[in-house]
Formats: C-alpha cells, sequence, structure tokens
C-alpha cells in the first residue's frame, strides 16, 4: 500500500465513522466496516513511521452530538480490540502473557466470558449511591449526558444504598430482538421508515431529545463493568458481575468464568452454536483475564485494554443472485415487493426470498433482475438483502419499473406522500379481499377454523360473499351446494360463525384489519374503550394518550374506523350480532398477568401491602426463587435469594425499579 492510500482509507474510515456513532445512519455492514480496519491495521503494522493520532486505529467513537450536555468520564470509556479465529486469539493469549512478564506456553490464567452485546454503550456515575448522570461513551473521553433516556429502562437502580465514594457502572443499552420485530411490523404497516437492525434502533432511541419517545422504545440494559470502583469489593471480573447482580443491576445471564484461553474458545463455539436463540443481537464474545490486579499490569493501548478481546462472531453474509421480483398484494392494499433469490444456506436454513419492504427499499439499492447481492439475517432471523454487488452487474440491465397499477385487479396504485408504500385503492380488489378475509377468521382474530382458505376462495369467485359481514347470512343450502361440501359441512361452518358472534371484542377489532393493529394492539385499544361504541367515539388524541400508542398508530386507526367501507361494514357485523362490548367480568388488573415476584429483604412498607398490591394487578407471588420467577423485588439486606435470582437471569428490581415498572405498565403505584 502506498502513503497516499493509506491516508485515503483513514478518510473512507472517518466518513463511515461520522455515519454510524453521530448520525446512526451506518451505509455500510459491519463485516464491511471491519474489513476496512483491518486493511488499515496491515498499513500499519508495515508502516508505523505512518500513524498519526487522527487514525482510527487510536480513537474511540464519534464526536459526541451538541444536541446533548457533555460530560467528561471520570474514567475514560475504551473500545475493544478484535479477533476472528482462534489462532488469533492463541496470539493475543501470547502477547498478553508477554505483557504481565510471562512464559506464552506457561501462562495459564482464569478468564471471565461474556456476551457482546450489540447495542450503545453508557457509563451510570454515582456518587455516595446515588445517580449523579448517565452518558453515551461518544469518543471515550467525553460522552454525552443521557440520563432521563436511559431511566426509561426499569431495572436501572437510582440509588444504591450503604455506598460511599465515585462509582461509574458501565454496560450497554439495547433493543430486545422481540422489541425490534415488533416495531418494524409497525412501520412496515405504516410504510414508515425501518430500523437498520437492533443496535440502531437502541441508538436513535437513547439519543431523542425528548425521554418520552425513548420510553416508546422499551429499551433494556446490561451492565457489565465498573470504571471508578470505591469501595466495591472485587477482586476479579467475576466478582465485579456478581456484585453488580446483588446490587440489582440486571446482567447477562450467559457469562462464565473458565480456566485457560482453550476454555473460552470452547465458550465462544458454543455462543456461535446458539446465536440464533439469543434474545438480543451479539456480535461476538468478550474474552476477559478475570484477576483485576493483573488487569492493571496489562494496562491499555490508545483505544482497548489489553486484558480483554472481543471474538467476533463469523458474519455469515453470503452472495446470490436476484432471479426476480414479484409483487403481492396484502390485506391493506399494500403491494408487497418479495425477492426470489438463488437457494443460499445461511446460519443453518436455506434463504431463497426476501422482502423488499417498498419502492424505496428497491430504488435505494437500485436492485435489477439478475443482480449479485449480499444477503444475511437481520435479528438473526429474517432474510435481509444488505447489500447490492453493483460492480458484478452484467451491463444490459434495466432498472426495476415499480408497478403503477395493481398486478391483482389492475386499478391504479397510489403512493401517498410521506408514506413509502404503494396501495392499490381499489376497495373491490379481489386480492384484498381474499387477505381481508382469511385475515377476520384467523387464529389470532375471530378464529373460525372452519373456514380454510380453498373455502374462502370458492365463496369469493362464488359472489357469495365480499367482505366479512357476507359471512353471517351464508346459509345451509349456499354452503352445501358448493363443491366437496355437503350439510355437514355446511352445518359445522354455521354452527362455527354463530360461536364466533360471542368472542371478545378485542378479537373482532383485530379481526378489522386495520394497519398497525395486531392482537397486542387490538387488547390494549380495547383495555381503553371496552366498547365499539367508545372506540368510535374516540377522538385521536384521546387515542393517542393510551399508554403505549403513538400518535402516528392513533391517527391511522382513527381514519380506518371512520373510513366509509367500514362503517358500512361495522354498521353490517352489529345487525348481524356480533359482540360489541368488552367482557366486564374481565379480570381487573392485568397489567402483572403473567408475572411472577418473589419478595424478599426489608422494604419501605410490610411485606403484606406489597404482595396485596401485586397480587390485584394479577401477579403471582412466590416463596423462592427459580427459572420461573419473572421478577425479585429486594429490600435491604436481601441475602440467599439475590444469589439464586442471579444464578437464574432473573431480574432484580428495587422499590424504585417497581414503581418504573407500574408506571410503564400503566398499573398504579404501591398504596
Ligand atoms: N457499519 C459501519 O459503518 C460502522 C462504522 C463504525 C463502526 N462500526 C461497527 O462498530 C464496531 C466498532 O465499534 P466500537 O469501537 O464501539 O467497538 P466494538 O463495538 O466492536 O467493541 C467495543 C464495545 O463493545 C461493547 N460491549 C458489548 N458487550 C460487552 C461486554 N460484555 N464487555 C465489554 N464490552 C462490551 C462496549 O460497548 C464496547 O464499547 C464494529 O462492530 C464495527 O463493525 C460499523
Ligand atoms: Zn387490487
Amino acid at each position: 500500500m502506498t502513503e497516499a492510500r493509506y491516508r485515503e482509507l483513514i478518510q473512507t474510515i472517518q466518513h463511515h465513522n461520522r455515519l454510524y456513532y453521530e448520525q446512526d445512519t451506518p451505509e455500510i455492514s459491519d463485516a464491511e466496516y471491519d474489513a476496512l480496519m483491518r486493511e488499515l491495521r496491515a498499513a500499519e503494522a508495515a508502516h508505523p513511521e505512518w500513524i498519526t493520532p487522527e487514525s482510527p486505529t487510536q480513537k474511540v467513537g464519534g464526536a459526541p452530538s451538541s444536541a446533548f450536555q457533555p460530560v467528561t468520564h471520570p474514567t475514560p470509556m475504551t473500545s475493544l480490540d478484535n479477533v476472528f479465529n482462534d489462532e488469533e486469539l492463541t496470539d493475543w493469549g501470547a502477547k498478553l502473557a508477554r505483557a504481565l512478564g510471562a512464559a506464552p506456553d506457561t501462562a495459564d490464567y482464569a478468564y471471565t466470558c461474556e456476551l457482546k452485546i450489540d447495542g450503545l454503550s453508557v457509563n451510570l456515575y454515582y456518587v455516595d449511591g446515588v445517580l449523579q448522570w448517565a452518558a453515551t461513551r461518544g469518543n471515550g473521553v467525553v460522552g454525552e449526558i443521557v440520563t432521563e433516556q436511559v431511566l426509561t429502562i426499569p431495572e436501572i437502580p437510582r440509588t444504591l444504598p450503604g455506598l460511599k465514594g465515585e462509582l461509574e457502572v458501565r454496560g450497554e443499552v439495547y433493543l430486545s430482538r422481540e422489541e425490534f420485530a415488533s416495531y418494524n411490523a409497525l412501520a412496515e404497516e405504516l410504510g414508515l421508515p425501518l430500523l437498520k437492525n437492533p443496535r440502531n434502533g437502541a441508538a436513535g432511541a437513547l439519543r431523542q431529545k425528548d425521554p418520552k419517545e425513548t420510553a416508546k422504545r422499551r429499551l433494556r440494559a446490561i451492565l457489565y463493568a465498573l470504571g471508578k470502583r470505591d469501595g466495591v469489593p472485587a477482586r476479579t471480573q467475576w466478582d465485579v458481575l456478581t456484585w453488580l447482580a446483588e446490587q440489582g443491576f440486571p446482567t447477562s445471564a450467559y457469562s462464565e468464568r473458565v480456566q485457560g484461553l482453550p476454555a473460552a474458545a470452547a465458550y465462544h463455539a458454543r455462543m456461535v452454536a446458539d446465536r440464533a436463540n439469543l434474545p438480543f443481537d451479539a456480535d461476538g464474545t468478550v474474552i476477559k483475564l478475570d484477576d483485576l490486579r493483573a488487569q492493571e499490569d496489562a494496562g491499555f493501548t490508545s483505544r482497548a485494554p489489553r486484558w480483554a478481546i472481543a471474538y467476533k462472531f463469523p458474519v455469515e453474509e453470503v452472495q446470490t443472485k436476484l432471479l426476480s421480483i414479484t409483487i403481492n398484494v396484502g390485506r391493506t392494499g399494500k403491494l408487497a415487493p418479495l425477492a426470489h433469490l438463488e437457494p443460499r444456506l445461511i446460519e443453518g436454513s436455506t434463504v431463497s426470498k426476501a422482502t423488499l419492504h417498498n419502492e424505496d427499499f428497491i430504488r435505494n439499492l437500485d436492485l435489477r433482475i439478475g443482480d449479485t447481492v449480499l444477503v444475511r439475517k437481520a435479528g438473526g432471523v429474517i432474510p435481509e438483502i444488505v447489500r447490492n454487488l453493483t460492480e458484478l452487474r452484467a451491463d444490459h440491465s434495466e432498472p426495476f419499473e415499480f408497478p403503477t397499477h395493481c398486478p391483482e385487479c389492475g386499478h391504479a396504485a397510489v403512493r401517498a406522500e410521506g408514506d413509502a408504500n404503494t396501495y392499490c385503492v381499489n376497495p373491490a380488489c379481489p386480492a384484498q379481499a381474499y387477505e381481508r378475509l382469511r385475515y377476520f377468521v384467523s387464529r389470532g382474530a375471530m378464529d373460525i377454523r372452519g373456514l380454510g382458505e380453498k373455502l374462502i376462495e370458492q365463496l369469493l369467485q362464488g359472489g357469495l360473499v365480499r367482505d366479512a359481514a357476507d359471512f353471517y347470512s351464508l346459509t345451509e343450502a349456499q354452503l352445501a351446494g358448493l363443491e366437496r361440501s355437503g350439510t355437514k359441512k355446511a352445518q359445522n361452518v354455521l354452527r362455527e360463525l354463530e360461536e364466533s358472534k360471542k368472542q371478545p371484542l378485542w378479537r373482532l377489532v383485530n379481526a378489522l384489519g386495520m394497519p398497525g393493529v395486531g392482537e397486542r394492539n387490538a387488547q390494549v385499544l380495547t383495555r381503553a374503550f371496552p366498547s365499539l361504541d367508545a372506540l368510535l367515539a374516540a377522538t385521536p388524541e384521546q387515542i393517542a394518550s393510551i399508554h403505549g400508542v403513538g400518535e402516528t398508530l392513533a391517527q391511522s386507526v382513527h381514519a380506518a374506523l371512520h373510513d366509509a367501507t367500514m362503517t358500512d361494514l361495522l354498521g353490517r357485523l352489529r345487525a348481524a350480532d356480533l359482540n360489541t362490548v368488552e367482557e366486564v367480568d374481565a379480570p381487573q388488573g392485568e397489567q402483572l398477568a403473567g408475572t411472577t415476584f418473589v419478595i424478599t429483604g426489608t422494604l419501605s412498607r410490610p411485606r403484606d401491602v406489597f404482595k396485596a398490591h401485586l397480587e390485584s394487578l394479577g401477579a403471582r407471588i412466590s416463596g423462592s426463587v427459580t427459572k420461573k420467577t419473572t421478577y425479585l423485588l429486594a429490600g435491604e439486606d436481601a441475602g440467599s435469594k439475590l444469589d439464586k435470582a442471579r444464578e437464574n437471569g432473573v431480574t432484580i428490581l428495587d422499590e424504585a425499579a417497581l414503581g418504573a415498572l407500574l408506571t410503564e405498565r400503566d398499573a398504579p403505584p404501591v398504596p
């Protein structure tokens, strides 16, 4: 490499650093970024005289944004160096041994092995046990204050009783894969920009100026390190993790202590195999020398500790060919483009299709039939095209023309301003009618099993139904007269239809198929408005004031409910005598339904007060901590139950954290 190319490489990487760290809008994948960094490192190894302090190998992160108040970390926050295979791990171990003055082949240290959670690092600063601020890593020296945003995570303790002096607790703020998927499902339906990956989602949410916006994203945190640690009785990293859990910080259930690097490599291999099942995105494991005194001896380079290493997971970005693009028409009329790919094996399963979301997605990647693309699994599961390798493109390709008409009915398709989605707006579109009817009878909606796909098709083709209300005026003769039918089958279907009239209101609300309203949001809506009349009378503002419902969803629900076709449909469903009232005897307080609490230690009021309140909200109270325990409510001087909770990966709450949890679940505070 020439020096000129070296300088150019630095500029390229700086450009991507700005996009990634400061604007949360990366342009290239992490694997591609890592490849650039490796090239830079190799150049610097060959020409140490070129290295300048501006080189990305010498620095951490990006510049803190002026939108937030800056703060200097009491001790700097560093990054981590990477290895990519066992051989490089062994080399790292040998370097570490030399730094500690030992012969590499005699060195046999204990290591703590952890998952490298793909989120955003934060520093929580406590003085005398009281949280002063929480900040992002920033450039490692100066971070951005995001205290209120971090405190939307109910598990973070605001106070640590009995602690004196300065304490810095470090860890990762992240978005769970579940939360990521449900956010994107809604965004997709509403034609809003999708989150690229959970890390991106977490960064965007944490760096919202308005903490109320942050709260909507349900961030989580896992803490794994200390900076300043006055009065913390820890001699090893393992002690640090145990102590953090005892203090009530959420910690990872996947950490282990091992003896020797081969055992650390084995831990890594196990995590690689288990990757798809993790509740959050992780991009590798972190192997840390366990002994804190030895850590100090090993010290730091300008950007990373010598005593820890990130062992990256192999990124399975696979090259394949785009064979064709088809357009499906959904129940809302959305034209959903789907890529058909030459089948490839990725992380254990064959991938031959990937969603292309909308017109802009295709245009931004400039996808053309025959292109070679890079595919990987987003959030560990959903196949996704990450890049179009246009340099490999054949000469004669043509840009993909997004259809201007519905491929199913030929009606003009419309794309509204500010919406990435294109819709077939023909109210009589047969493809939409079919999808809507299928959705109406589906399990999470009215759950009418006798009305299968084939039957719906027959009914539509025979002109016997056009919308869901028509189901309820079908006669035995009509049903029995269909091909492959008969009296018995007809009676069955009619009985199931009759039964379905008694379904709870939330099922009906879900069955209407409004954009952005699935099972969960239907329940949220009918809990707030327990009858169809109440829901119809609600203004967009009233709907938006429900906890967990954003303005966009509220507007869209309101518009969908008052559209002329919907008004007609609802009128005829009412006439067919469907239940439009949420059952009054529904369990009072179900905000904590499905959770199991264990209460321990000394609380501010008698334990029974907490017990009665939690039970009234639907929680189960149990005497001992097991894997099935959801939360441990821990007061002062909590004993062995804390250890047990930590062992089982149970979330530990103090009273303040319980308060935050109740607020988050829309439940009244402890009386
Ligand atoms: N796509 C792009 O354009 C682009 C640009 C810049 C950086 N990146 C990506 O960002 C990463 C480099 O960024 P970096 O400097 O933050 O380093 P890093 O994210 O690779 O590693 C350091 C970070 O790991 C985190 N971490 C997670 N779990 C941890 C644990 N258990 N113990 C210790 N630390 C833990 C900490 O936040 C720490 O700051 C790379 O993955 C790179 O691919 C991508
Ligand atoms: Zn159509």
